[in-house]
């Protein structure tokens, strides 16, 4: 396989192409507590059987908070700048579905240098996340293996947008449980960076994937 979709040296840096960056390192406390609160309080709102009263109370004083953080809203394509142990930098969109460190809808998910050239991580997957009874959601474990593919093009200074992702699923994958995630460049061809990766509970994969990026063509 021929290898034309060189590293780049740096990241371009979304700032210059009108993104504001927050560095991970500045989020405030105070919003990464709200924002595990509310995961929190999905779970619990998914699989409440509290009575009607409470339910009620429950919805006015959930209509306060949100009262209270109102105002001053965040640019949608909003980036965040993690820095890894080695340096090197990273991008990602803080509101990102699948790993962004604001949005209560993402699984906390830290993806990190496996110190061969790919990635790994874990995760844990909880009732919001389930497909058939006890297990995860087939989507949600190819939008995880997807942001995990797309990572390992991106830490391997190819960062692009997915064109093809192909997901095979090997074993039920449990609920509540540490999962592990990897992920690492195969090749490239042109603009295209191959991609794959799995997700294994307890050593056993369960589900993997293969993914065709291309990278980004931006403006000079
Ligand atoms: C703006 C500044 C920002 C700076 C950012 C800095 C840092 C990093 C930022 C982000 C990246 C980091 C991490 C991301 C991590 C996870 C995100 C998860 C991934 C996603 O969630 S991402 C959303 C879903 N994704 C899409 O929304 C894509 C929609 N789509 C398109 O936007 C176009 O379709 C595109 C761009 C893919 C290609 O379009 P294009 O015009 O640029 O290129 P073109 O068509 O010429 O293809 C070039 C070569 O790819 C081959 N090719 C094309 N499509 C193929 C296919 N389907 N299967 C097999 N091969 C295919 C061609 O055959 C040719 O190959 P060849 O060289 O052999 O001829």
């Amino acid at each position: 396989m021929t290898v034309d979709a060189q590293p780049v040296t740096e990241l371009p840096d979304p700032a210059d192409y009108g993104f504001t960056v927050v560095p991970e390192e500045e989020i405030p406390a105070e919003l990464a507590s709200l924002v595990e609160r509310v995961r929190s309080l999905m779970d619990a709102a998914a699989h409440t059987e509290a009575p009607p009263e409470a339910l009620a109370a429950a919805a006015d004083a959930v209509a306060k908070a949100e009262e209270l953080i109102q105002g001053g809203r965040r640019q949608l394509g909003a980036m965040v700048r993690y820095t890894y142990p080695d340096g090197s930098i990273e991008y990602g969109t803080i509101t990102n579905g699948v790993s962004g460190p604001v949005n209560p809808l993402a699984p906390p998910l830290l993806l990190e240098k496996d110190g061969e050239g790919g990635i790994r991580g874990e995760v844990l997957l909880n009732g919001l996340y389930q497909g058939p009874p006890g297990l995860v959601h087939g989507g949600w474990l190819a939008a995880l293996l997807d942001q995990a593919l797309g990572t390992a093009s991106s830490v391997a200074g190819m960062p692009g947008l997915t064109a093809n992702l192909d997901v095979n699923y090997r074993d039920p994958t449990p609920l509540n449980v540490p999962l592990e995630i990897s992920a690492r460049v195969t090749g490239t061809e042109r603009r295209k960076v191959f991609v794959s990766g799995e997700i294994r509970h307890g050593g056993k994969v369960t589900a993997e994937g293969t993914a065709i990026m291309v990278r980004l063509s931006l403006p000079e």
